[in-house]
């Protein structure tokens, strides 16, 4: 094979993400969090606040929640990435968030946003709206706040209607799969939509991901903190391999949770010991596919 052919095939084997590669970037993704402990700052919502700290720690991360606009702005420039969830809304987030976000983009900081309870009343709607010519990073929702997003920014979600109900999703994962990967691509980031089984998308690479419990819908802020450890795992690596990662170690961890929970509380005490037990060749070895 002539010189210039054989790097040519050197260079796209290590630049293409197959599972093999994915695997190693996970890893190294897990190590780094574990040794950097980053701080990731939050504004989330007040039901579900004390997982998201819980979970970012067992992560490897350092959390501390906000809510005033000047702390928010001072904190996202303090912080290495940043996690936006809009489940309770209070009046001043009207201030907080569009100055949070500008922050954010100012100082160069990557973000997720979970969308929770979209659709529900004005504020909701005109700071989603808002968000759209200030995006973030990685959009982390269940299958009908994904759709519902891709809508209200117009992009072609391939479902025309949204089917949210209060936090709850009423839609498939497969069916967000087309919003998934429009609102990935309109974002030059990553989308993790949540569900039995979850999908990550960075609009041209979906992988799904197997594992996980269906007590994870019998608690409160498992898709919540799953966005807090997202933005862990954001400040050390892309958005794809940032979203896979976490969606990976809470499938992990469920799935182990899950083996000796009695019910829902033990397995919120189960789940927090697995996801801090959690190797990062373990979260890397989780079930997933390259679709
Ligand atoms: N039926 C299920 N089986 C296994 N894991 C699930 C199931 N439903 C949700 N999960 C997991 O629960 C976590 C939160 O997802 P989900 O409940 O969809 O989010 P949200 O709480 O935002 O609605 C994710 O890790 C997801 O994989
Ligand atoms: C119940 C509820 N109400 C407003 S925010 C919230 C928490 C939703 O948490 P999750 O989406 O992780 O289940
Ligand atoms: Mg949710």
């Amino acid at each position: 094979m002539p010189l210039g052919v054989s790097f040519f095939f050197i260079f796209k084997e290590e630049s293409i993400l197959n599972h093999e590669t994915i695997q190693k970037e996970i890893i190294a993704a897990v190590h780094r969090a574990k040794e950097d402990c980053p701080l990731v700052p939050s504004i989330t919502n007040t039901v579900t606040i004390e997982l998201v700290a819980n979970a970012q720690l067992a992560a490897g991360g350092s959390a501390a929640m906000v809510y005033l606009p000047d702390e928010g702005e001072a904190i996202a420039a303090a912080g290495e990435a940043f996690y936006i969830n809009m489940g309770t809304l209070m009046p001043f987030y009207a201030e907080t968030l569009p100055r949070t976000a500008r922050a954010l983009q100012e100082h160069r900081r990557p973000w997720v946003l979970d969308p929770v309870g979209i659709g529900i009343g004005g504020l909701r709607k005109g700071l989603l709206q808002c968000f759209r010519a200030l995006p973030p990073s990685v959009v982390r929702g269940n299958a009908s706040e994904i759709i519902a997003l891709a809508n209200l920014w117009g992009l072609d979600s391939g479902v025309a209607r949204d089917g949210v109900r209060g936090v709850d999703a009423t839609d498939s994962v497969e069916t967000a799969r087309p919003a998934a990967e429009a609102l990935a691509s309109f974002i030059h980031g990553a989308v993790a939509v949540s569900g039995e089984r979850d999908l990550v998308t960075d609009g041209t690479l979906t992988v799904r991901s197997e594992g996980g419990s269906k007590l994870f819908t019998k608690i409160t802020g498992a898709g919540c903190s799953l966005g807090g450890v997202t933005a862990v795992y954001l400040a050390e690596t892309s958005p794809f391999i940032a979203a896979l990662t976490a969606v990976q170690a809470y499938n992990l961890a469920g799935t182990r949770a899950a083996r000796e929970a009695k019910g829902p509380g033990s397995f919120t005490a189960a789940f927090l010991d697995a996801l801090y037990a959690a190797t990062p060749e373990k979260i890397a070895a989780n079930p997933f596919v390259v679709l």
